[in-house]
């Protein structure tokens, strides 16, 4: 699947695998990787046969950052507006529940990465981190918008103003994390967790995607009406009507027919 030079491309049933593959370089996010990880979620969510995507990395790192090598020569002129910054953001608009399954390293873009998908699933050996005032930079992926929203002011600040990594038990518990599993169990925990989204109604999971991220964006007020508007709609779907219905009767629903 895919011709990609920085990343490979899987499918297992309903779920596309993405596995950034820059492994010398710790999966360091350069303008190759990011064309090509857009490229690849665009082709899996545009698939209807595909209900979840997992993106994970290697065992050392997810992704060590953005890459260093490719920006310390770029100039305010260089990156301002560029859209090898901005061009992540399409992730963000990606329909299909998206699970980070997370080993080593994440910091800086590669966290922020992780954080543009749905959930993060972490091996214990994940450690997550924004270092990037140690170059004299600041996040710019949305780390320091999303890890605020995620964690806190306190602990954002404190990634972000001292550059320390987190490791996975401390991002758990700050809210970072989904769940933290033994590193050899990743890949099936995050492949099982995208399995089971995958065999839901993909257009009820993306409500439910759309009502969790609404509380991002808005006030609990304005949420909870965006949530029960998107709560009525269900009714209007055969999801709805297949669902209860399977329950009334004592069998599994029978979603994605079509
Ligand atoms: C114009 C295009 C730019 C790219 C655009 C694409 C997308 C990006 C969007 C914009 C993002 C904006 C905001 C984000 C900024 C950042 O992410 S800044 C980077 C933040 N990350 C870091 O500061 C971590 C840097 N790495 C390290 O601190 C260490 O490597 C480590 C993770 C602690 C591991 O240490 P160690 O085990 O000792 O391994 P090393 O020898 O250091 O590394 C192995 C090789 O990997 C290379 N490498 C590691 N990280 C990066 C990186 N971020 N960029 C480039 N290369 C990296 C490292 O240089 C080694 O390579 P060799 O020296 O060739 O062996």
């Amino acid at each position: 699947m895919g011709d990609y030079e920085t990343i490979l491309l899987d499918r297992s049933g309903r779920v596309g695998l993405i596995t950034l593959n820059r492994p010398k370089a710790l999966n360091a996010l350069n303008s190759a990787v990011m064309r090509e990880v857009i490229d690849a979620v665009a082709g899996l969510d545009a698939d209807p046969g595909i209900g979840a995507i997992v993106v994970t990395g290697s065992e050392k790192a997810f992704a060590a950052g953005a890459d260093i090598k490719e920006m310390a020569d770029l100039g305010f002129a260089d990156v301002h507006g560029r859209e090898t910054f901005s061009g992540w953001d399409a992730l963000t608009r990606a329909r299909t529940p998206i699970i980070a399954a997370v080993a080593g390293y994440a910091l800086g873009g590669g966290c922020e990465l992780a954080m543009m998908c749905d959930m993060i699933i972490a091996a214990d050996t994940a450690k997550f981190g924004q270092p990037e005032i140690t170059l004299g930079v600041i996040p710019g992926m949305g780390g320091s918008q999303r890890l605020t929203r995620a964690v806190g002011k306190a602990k954002a600040m404190d990634l972000c103003l001292t550059g320390r990594q987190m490791g996975a038990d401390e991002a758990e518990r700050a809210g970072l994390v989904a769940r933290v599993v033994p590193a050899a169990e990743l890949l099936d925990t995050a492949m099982a967790a995208a399995g089971t989204i995958a065999g839901m109604a993909k257009t009820t999971a993306i409500m439910a995607k759309d009502a969790v991220n609404a509380a991002f964006e808005t006030t609990l007020a304005e949420g909870v009406k965006t949530e029960r508007r998107i709560f009525y709609s269900t009714f209007a779907t055969d999801d709805q009507t297949e669902g209860m219905a399977a329950f009334i009767a004592k069998r599994k629903p029978e979603f994605n027919k079509s």
